[in-house]
């Protein structure tokens, strides 16, 4: 089957979803939608407030929105005309995101596949697994160093901000200890500092510093250092976005001590978020056609739905 795929949203993740869409064995891209006309890409931009009229034509919806204020606001009505696959990264939120999203799927017979990417996404998968293994296991999640494309949307959705982008910021002393098995006091905001670089009106910069230190969910109570520049520095400094992170998890097994590690290292935060993206796009599209409804998160997604390659074959390869 050829999973027809169209794209909402043509940001750093958009762009990244409609270069890896193109490149499967399985998907073709039907269009993107937009709020904004005049994009640059060869591939049909159709106005965003008329995306339900293509219901027909789609098979699988990429939400490549923010998730600050985009999917909370717009997620569901997607939800009720299409099978969808987000990103969603408030972690927080997503039981009510969660719960939002099976209603309208629902209501429209279609999957919603929430919180995709790699965190949430591929480490949720590794944390559930890795804590598994262990009666009274020890886990830690690291992130970085890189840049979060979630808290730089939620830097950019502040007022006043015209350009802006945070790193997080690991640290490596926190890391050992938690390979160490030490890891039991660790919270994020305690081995994580959030820096953000801020293009704005110097009169907006005392404002702007508060909405962002005061955040809830993404900034309150980590160490938030806001640096304001010209929109020379951040042209010249801030186009890279690689990141990457560790889930760390130990324990005892009844006298002998094990530990896991899920590492990642990632050139282009967004390429490798959209990879994981369109693959659970590929198994929301196979649930949908087996006629499942409703929400889905990646726990509760079998593996071999995520690859082109067929069942049978990936069992006498990789079991
Ligand atoms: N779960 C995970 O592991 C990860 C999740 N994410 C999520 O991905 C989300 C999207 O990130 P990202 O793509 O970097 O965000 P962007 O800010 O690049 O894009 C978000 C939206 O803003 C609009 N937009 C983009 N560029 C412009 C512009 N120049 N002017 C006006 N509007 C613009 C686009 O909508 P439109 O085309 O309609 O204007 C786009 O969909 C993040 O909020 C994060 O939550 C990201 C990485 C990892
Ligand atoms: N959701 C993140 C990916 C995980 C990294 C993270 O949460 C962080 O850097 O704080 C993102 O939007 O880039």
């Amino acid at each position: 089957m050829t999973i027809r795929a169209g794209i909402v949203g043509y940001g750093n993740l958009g762009r990244s979803v409609e270069k890896l869409v193109k490149l499967q064995p399985d998907m073709e891209l039907v269009g993107i939608f937009s709020r904004r006309t005049g994009l640059d890409t060869d591939t049909p931009v159709l106005p965003a407030e008329r995306a339900a009229e293509h219901a027909g034509e789609i098979d699988v919806l990429f939400l490549c929105l923010g998730s600050a204020t985009d999917i909370p606001e717009q997620a569901a009505g997607y939800a009720r005309h299409f099978t969808t696959v987000d990103t969603y990264d408030n972690h927080q939120l997503i039981p009510r995101h969660r719960a939002e999203m099976d209603a309208a799927a629902r209501e429209g017979g279609h999957v919603a596949m929430i919180s995709t990417g790699w965190d949430p996404g591929l480490f949720s998968v590794n944390r559930v697994l890795g804590a598994a293994l262990f009666p009274q296991p020890q886990q830690n999640t690291f992130w970085g160093k890189g840049l979060s494309q979630g808290h730089s949307d939620a830097v950019r959705r502040v007022p006043g901000v015209r350009r802006g982008v945070q790193y997080t910021i690991p640290s490596e002393e926190a890391i050992a200890e938690a390979r160490a098995g030490r890891g039991a006091e660790i919270t994020g905001a305690s081995a994580h500092v959030r820096e953000c670089y801020v293009v704005a009106d110097e009169a907006d910069h005392a404002a702007i510093t508060e909405a962002i230190t005061t955040m809830p969910d993404y900034f309150a109570p980590y160490e938030t250092p806001v640096h304001f520049i010209s929109e020379e520095e951040f042209e010249r400094d801030h186009q890279g976005m690689p990141h990457g992170g560790h889930v760390v998890t130990s324990g005892d097994l009844g006298g002998s001590r094990s530990a896991v590690e899920f590492v990642l290292e990632l050139e282009s935060n967004p390429d490798f978020t959209a990879a994981a993206q369109v693959a659970y796009g590929r198994a929301a599209a196979r649930l949908k056609a087996q006629g499942e409804t409703g929400a889905r998160t990646v726990l509760e997604v079998a593996p071999y739905l995520l690859s082109p390659t067929g069942l049978d074959e990936l069992i006498r390869r990789d079991v």
